[in-house]
C-alpha cells in the first residue's frame, strides 16, 4: 500500500453536472484544483471511471447533518471491485430556488433537485409552496440544466447559487435552507492500492455485513469496537439486495488502521463477519484527534503482543 500521490496525470471525477456542491468540495483538495476534472451521471458510474482506471479518484457526497447518509454513495463504494476513500471534505452548503425567466413562484408545481436537497429545504416549502412535488434528479446542478432542456419535468430546481450565475436562470428565492448550521460530508474515493498516512487524526470507514439473522448478531460487531476503545462516528444499515432482512452495517470509527486498537478490532470483525469491506483510512477533515484510554495505546498493545510472544518462546 502506498500514500496517496500529491499529482496524478489521470482526471479526478465527481458527481456532476458542472456547478454541483460536489465539484466545489473536489476544487477544496489542492491536488484536485490543479487537475483535469470530469463530471460523472451518479456515483456508480463516478467509480466505475476509478475501477477502469479512468480517473485516478472520485468525489462523492456520502453524509450530511440532517438526512445522514446518501445511500446512493454507500452502495457504490461498499459493492463491487475494492476502493479506498482517501480524504474527506466536510463544508455547509445554502440553496437557492431557480426558475427560467417568466415563471413566478405561485406556478411552481413540481421542483426538480437531488433528494438531500429536498430533505434539507423540505420546512421551507412547506411554508412558501406547501403543493410543490418533489421530482428527484442526480444531482442540484443536473435538475436546473433540465430547466433549460427541452422538455423539462419541472418548473422549478433547487440548486447552489453559482450555477443560476452560470445559467442565468432567475433565482426566485435565496437561502432557502431549513437549518443554516448544516453541513454535507464528502469523500474522495480512489483505488485500493492507496492508504493515506496516520495523522494522529483519522477515520476509517467499514462495510460490515450482518453475520447471521441471529440474536447478538449486531452486538457481536459493535463488541468488536467497544472492547478496543475504538469510538464510531457513523453507522447505518443498508440493504444487500440479496434478500429482506440482510444488512450491510457503514460505519466510520475514530482512528487509523495502523493504530493497534484500530487494527485489532477489525482483526476481530474478520472473524465475526468475513464478508468485512475496509473502506480506508484517511485524515479527519476536522482534525479532532481521539480519546485513547491509556491501555489502548500502541505502545500497551505491543507490549501485551511481546508478553504473549515471549510465552510461546
Ligand atoms: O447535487 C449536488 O449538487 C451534490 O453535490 C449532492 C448534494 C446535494 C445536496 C446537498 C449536498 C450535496
Amino acid at each position: 500500500m502506498t500514500d496517496v500521490p500529491g499529482i496524478s496525470p489521470l482526471p479526478y471525477t465527481f458527481l456532476g453536472p458542472e456547478g454541483t456542491f460536489t465539484e466545489s468540495a473536489l476544487l477544496l483538495v489542492p491536488a484536485a484544483a490543479d487537475a483535469q476534472r470530469v463530471p460523472s451521471t451518479n456515483a456508480a458510474s463516478a467509480l466505475s471511471m476509478v475501477r477502469r482506471g479512468e480517473a485516478f479518484a472520485a468525489m462523492l457526497p456520502i453524509e450530511n447533518s440532517i438526512e445522514g447518509g446518501v445511500p446512493a454513495t454507500l452502495d457504490a463504494i461498499s459493492n463491487g471491485v475494492e476502493l479506498r476513500i482517501l480524504h474527506e471534505v466536510v463544508v455547509p452548503v445554502s440553496f437557492v430556488l431557480v426558475a427560467k425567466d417568466g415563471v413566478r413562484l405561485e406556478d411552481i408545481t413540481d421542483v426538480g433537485t437531488h433528494p438531500h436537497a429536498w430533505a434539507q429545504t423540505r420546512d421551507w416549502f412547506g411554508e412558501h409552496l406547501p403543493h410543490a412535488a418533489h421530482v428527484a434528479t442526480n444531482s442540484t446542478a443536473a435538475a436546473a440544466y433540465e430547466l433549460l432542456g427541452a422538455a423539462p419535468t419541472f418548473q422549478g430546481a433547487v440548486c447552489a447559487s453559482l450555477v443560476a450565475q452560470r445559467t442565468g436562470l432567475k433565482v426566485l428565492a435565496a437561502g432557502i435552507e431549513d437549518n443554516t448550521g448544516a453541513v454535507t460530508r464528502f469523500v474522495l474515493v480512489g483505488g485500493s492500492e492507496f492508504l493515506p498516512e496516520p495523522t494522529g487524526a483519522d477515520k476509517t470507514t467499514l462495510s460490515i455485513p450482518l453475520p447471521e439473522d441471529r440474536p447478538g448478531a449486531l452486538m457481536d460487531i459493535l463488541e468488536q469496537f467497544a472492547s478496543r476503545g475504538v469510538n464510531l462516528s457513523r453507522i447505518e444499515s443498508r440493504p444487500t439486495g440479496q434478500f429482506l432482512g440482510h444488512y450491510n452495517f457503514s460505519i466510520d470509527v475514530d482512528g487509523h488502521i495502523r493504530d493497534a486498537r484500530v487494527a485489532d478490532a477489525v482483526r476481530g470483525l474478520r472473524r465475526v463477519s468475513p464478508g468485512i469491506r475496509f473502506l480506508g483510512s484517511y485524515p479527519r477533515a476536522d482534525q479532532q484527534a481521539p480519546l485513547i484510554r491509556p491501555y489502548d495505546s500502541d505502545e500497551v498493545f505491543a507490549e501485551a503482543d511481546a508478553w504473549v510472544q515471549s510465552l510461546l518462546r
